[in-house]
């Protein structure tokens, strides 16, 4: 397995973040679905290392995130919600960066594949801080796939992208998912049904949903996952 959760919990002072999740993940794309504040951020940042949980274990690849984080970091990429990239950097000065926190081998390659394979190509020679939104959630993909992650964690990496960066975007998640284990948290259920395989639902921190995107309309009657979503979270 490339991601394993078992008991997971998260308390920020008297709250419960997470509440004792347990789940796993292979190659594909895991659509990880919630409310706001449902615990889907909080449980990303466990996974890459960010925060400590409270209690319970999470590994990335056969290695724990809190006893072997170097390990995870080798071999995990993030895109955090907030995308904090350096916007006094052009583009390619900021992958040149990134790539050299990894010792990436031949580091101008990569860089040349990423930005081919991200779309960037018409963008890269300008700074960060004077790209659009949609180019700068794609400078913060580059930088979470540069160093080719077996697992890379997607925090709502399409939110604020127009209808045709939306289809490319989605299109490098699905062909990239084909190797790689991807958790992708998003609101945006039209996402969700054109690029996962797994969906896993959350609400107030614990699991209320986790099966394959069929199988979870199937038992729900055919509904939309719109609606399961609902009637699963609406409380
Ligand atoms: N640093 C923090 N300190 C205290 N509480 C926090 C902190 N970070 C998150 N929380 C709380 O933990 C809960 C879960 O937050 P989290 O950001 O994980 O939710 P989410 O599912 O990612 O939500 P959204 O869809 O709005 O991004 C929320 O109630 C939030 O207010």
């Amino acid at each position: 397995m490339s991601i394993t959760v078992e008991a997971l919990t998260k308390v920020y002072g008297t709250q419960k973040a997470v509440d004792g999740i347990s789940f796993t993940a292979s190659p594909g794309v895991l659509g990880f679905l919630g409310p706001n504040g449902a615990g889907k951020s909080t449980t990303m940042k466990i996974l890459t290392g960010f925060i400590p949980q409270t209690s319970g274990t999470a590994s990335v690849c056969g290695f724990d995130v809190v006893k072997q984080p170097l390990e995870v970091k080798r071999r995990i990429g993030y895109l955090p919600e907030s995308n904090p990239l350096y916007t006094d950097m052009y583009v390619k000065e900021s992958l040149g960066f990134v790539a050299g926190i990894h010792k990436i081998q031949d580091p101008a390659k990569r860089i040349a594949d990423i930005i081919e394979q991200t779309g960037l190509g018409p963008e890269q020679q300008k700074k960060i801080g004077q790209l659009s939104k949609g180019y700068r959630q794609r400078v913060g993909l580059a930088q979470a796939m540069l160093h080719n992650p077996e697992v890379l964690i997607l925090d709502e990496p399409t939110s604020g992208l127009d209808p045709n960066q939306l289809i490319g975007i989605r299109q490098l998640i699905l062909d990239l998912g084909k190797t790689k284990t991807i958790v992708l948290s998003t609101h945006i259920m039209q996402e969700v049904e054109a690029v996962c395989s797994q969906v896993i639902i959350i609400n107030k921190g614990r699991i209320v949903a986790n099966d394959s995107l069929h199988q979870l309309r199937e038992s729900y009657g055919g509904k939309s996952l719109e609606e399961v979503f609902i009637s699963l979270t609406n409380n």
